[in-house]
């Protein structure tokens, strides 16, 4: 399959299929994501359809069983060094005995000089307003501050692509409210291209330029949306425009559909 420049991050006919119990169990099937440069995807689904799944295998982490993806033309077969990914669990994924700043050096590519993977970690700090706290330890700062250093450490080697798997799960709603416009922030100040699996309607609608509903199974993509809204948002008159309403309530149904249809209570 040929490329064009606008489809950047691309998955073609991918499915994946677990083994349980010497027995496979098919997960995703013929998933077809196309998401252009610069984009802001955001995948919605009810719990264990596979979003982390497909997530998995966008990053390069788990090998499809059916199906490719590819950055930039190239075929993705193992983490590509221009993307980089966050997962909900912030706790697991920083080293306690490391200060912060070592947290967010510890990934840099070899190649760069000390200088500069300092200060490109020290910037990635700053960028996501933890400036001074390098010398910090994880433990000694928040829920939402150890899970912004997460993301400044995905952020530090600058990469053109991230994923997040339920990134603000974890943090209490003021702080995933302050996150999440962390992120349209650093999306208008950088261009990155990202993709975010999450569970809430709202912040898919709030962060995405698309919003794609994960169904079935195993899972497809039942529905691919354009949300309608300038790239300024905020959270209160984004939320409450008619525009936001309707992309949030058709999501809302689609998924309401979807459960019903697989005979589970919502
Ligand atoms: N390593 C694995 N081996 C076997 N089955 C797995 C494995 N990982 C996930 N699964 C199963 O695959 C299905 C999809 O899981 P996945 O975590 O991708 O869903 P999800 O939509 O991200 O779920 P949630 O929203 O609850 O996090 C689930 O039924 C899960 O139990």
């Amino acid at each position: 399959m040929t490329m064009t420049d606008s489809e950047f991050l691309q998955a073609i006919g991918l499915s994946h299929s677990y083994v349980v119990d010497r027995a496979a169990r098919p997960v995703l099937h013929g998933v077809d994501l196309q998401v252009r440069a610069g984009e802001a995807v955001c995948v919605v689904g009810h719990s264990g359809t596979g979003k982390s799944t497909l997530l998995r295998c966008l990053a390069g982490l788990l090998r499809p069983t059916g199906g490719e993806v590819r950055l930039d033309g190239r075929r993705v077969m193992e983490p590509p060094p221009d993307l980089a990914v966050v997962f909900q669990d912030y706790s697991r994924s920083l080293m306690p005995w490391m200060s912060i700043l070592d947290n967010v050096m510890l990934p840099l590519r070899r190649g760069l000089g000390s200088q500069e993977r300092r200060s490109r970690a020290q910037q990635a700090l700053a960028d996501v307003g933890l400036d001074g706290t390098g010398s910090l330890y994880p433990w000694q700062v928040s829920g939402g501050m150890q899970q912004r250093v997460a993301i400044a450490r995905a952020l530090a080697y600058r990469p053109g692509v991230l994923l997040m798997d339920e990134p603000f799960a974890s943090v209490d709603a003021q702080t995933r409210a302050d996150l999440e416009d962390m992120v349209l922030t650093i999306r208008r100040d950088t261009g990155i291209t990202l993709v975010v699996v999450t569970h809430d309607i709202d912040e898919a609608v709030y962060l995405a330029d698309r919003v794609v509903v994960l169904a079935g199974t195993p899972a497809s993509i039942t529905a691919d949306l354009r949300v309608d809204l300038p790239p300024e948002r905020d959270q209160l008159t984004t939320k409450a425009d008619p525009r936001f309403l309707a992309v949030r309530a058709e999501v809302f149904n689609m998924i309401r559909t979807e459960l019903a249809r697989a005979g589970r209570a919502t």
